[in-house]
C-alpha cells in the first residue's frame, strides 16, 4: 500500500506575540492510499485547522504537507472537502446536477463527459433521479449526498471531510455513515474524516487517530479491529467495537501526557486486543457470577421488581 497524505511535524499559530495561539502541535502521521483514517478529537482542540492547513487553504507555521509525494503549497486540484453546512456549500441556483459538474468545469473534458460523472457520482450515492431538482427541493441529508457526490465526481485523490454529518438528523447520519463506506469500498477512495463523535470515529474508520485538548497533538492512532462491511446495530453491538470505544473515550479523557494516555498510545494495538481479551474474560466472569446469583436468589426474590436492562445510546457530543 502506498502512502497517500503525509504530515510532518506539523504546527499552526493564529497570530503573533502575546495573542498568539497554538492550534496545532507538532503532528506527523500519513494516511495511506484507500484507507478511511477518522481524527477524533475534543471541541476546539484544532481538528478543522488540522484540515485546512492539509487542504493547503492556510499554510501551516511549521512543518510540512505532502499529497502522494508533493508537498502541498496551495489547494492541490486533486483533493476535496466536504463541509459540515451542505446548505452552504451548494449553489442555490443551480440544479443538482450542475452543483456536481460545476468543479469539473476547471478539467480538461467536454460537456458530455461532466455530465456522465455528474450522473454517476449522484448514482453512487443513492440520488440517481435527483438531477434536475434544486438543492432547496431536498432534505438536509439528500443535500449532503449531493455535495459528497460533488466531491466523487473529481474523483480525488484524497477525500477531507469535516465533521460531514453533524448536521444531520440521526437517523439520515446512520444512513450517511453506511453511504461512506460503501462507496470507500467500491472505489478503494482515501479519506481523512474529522469528527468529535467517538462512536463514528470508529464504525467508520479503518483507523482511528485521537487528538488531545489544545493545540492539537496526537494521544494515539489505533487501527480499527472490525471487519470492512459494517452494519449499524451489529457492528456497534459488537465486542471489538464496544472495546474500541471506550480505549478511545479513555483516550480522549485522559489528559494529553497524562500516564494514562501515554500508556496506551505507546501500545497502541496490543491494548486494544489485550484489553478486549481481559474484558472478555471479565464480561464472561461476571455473567457466569450473574447467573449464580441469579439461581441462588431466585427462590429468595419472589415478588420483587424484575431486572431492568439498559442499553445507553452512546452520544459523544
Ligand atoms: N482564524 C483564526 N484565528 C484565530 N484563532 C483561531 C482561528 N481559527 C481557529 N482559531 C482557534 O484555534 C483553536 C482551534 O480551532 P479549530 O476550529 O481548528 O478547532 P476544532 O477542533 O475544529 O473545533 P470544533 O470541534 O469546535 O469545530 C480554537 O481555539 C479557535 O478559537
Amino acid at each position: 500500500m502506498s502512502t497517500m497524505l503525509e504530515v510532518n511535524g506539523l504546527n499552526h499559530r493564529y497570530g503573533g506575540g502575546e495573542g498568539a495561539h497554538v492550534a496545532v502541535n507538532d503532528l506527523s502521521f500519513t494516511v495511506e492510499t484507500g484507507q478511511l483514517a477518522c481524527i477524533v478529537g475534543p471541541s476546539g482542540c484544532g481538528k478543522s485547522t488540522l484540515l485546512r492547513c492539509i487542504s493547503g487553504l492556510i499554510t501551516p507555521t511549521g512543518g510540512e504537507v505532502k499529497l502522494h509525494g508533493d508537498k502541498v503549497d496551495g489547494v492541490p486540484e486533486d483533493l476535496a472537502v466536504v463541509f459540515q453546512d451542505y446548505s452552504r456549500s451548494l449553489f442555490p441556483w443551480l440544479s443538482v446536477r450542475q452543483n456536481v459538474e460545476f468543479p469539473l468545469r476547471w478539467k480538461k473534458m467536454s460537456r458530455a463527459e461532466r455530465k456522465e460523472r455528474a450522473l454517476e457520482a449522484l448514482e453512487w450515492v443513492g440520488l440517481p433521479g435527483v438531477s434536475n431538482k434544486y438543492p432547496w427541493q431536498l432534505s438536509g441529508g439528500m443535500q449532503q449526498r449531493v455535495s459528497i457526490a460533488r466531491a466523487l465526481a473529481r474523483r480525488p485523490a484524497l477525500l477531507l471531510m469535516d465533521e460531514p454529518f453533524a448536521s444531520v438528523d440521526a437517523q439520515t447520519r446512520f444512513d450517511l455513515e453506511d453511504l461512506l463506506r460503501q462507496v470507500q469500498l467500491r472505489n478503494g477512495s482515501t479519506i481523512l474524516l474529522v469528527t468529535h463523535d467517538i462512536d463514528e470515529s470508529v464504525y467508520l474508520g479503518d483507523r482511528v487517530l485521537v487528538l488531545s485538548k489544545s493545540p492539537a497533538s496526537i494521544v494515539a492512532d489505533l487501527p480499527v479491529d472490525l471487519p470492512p462491511e459494517r452494519e449499524q446495530i451489529s457492528t456497534r453491538e459488537s465486542f471489538a467495537f464496544v472495546t474500541m470505544r471506550s480505549e478511545v473515550a479513555r483516550l480522549l479523557h485522559s489528559p494529553p501526557g497524562s500516564s494514562a494516555a501515554s500508556a496506551v498510545s505507546g501500545v497502541a494495538a496490543s491494548t486494544v486486543s489485550a484489553s478486549a481479551e481481559a474484558s472478555a474474560a471479565a464480561a464472561d466472569i461476571a455473567e457466569s457470577e450473574a447467573a449464580e446469583k441469579a439461581e441462588s436468589s431466585s427462590e429468595a426474590a419472589v415478588g420483587e421488581n424484575d431486572n431492568e436492562t439498559r442499553t445507553e445510546a452512546s452520544n459523544s457530543h
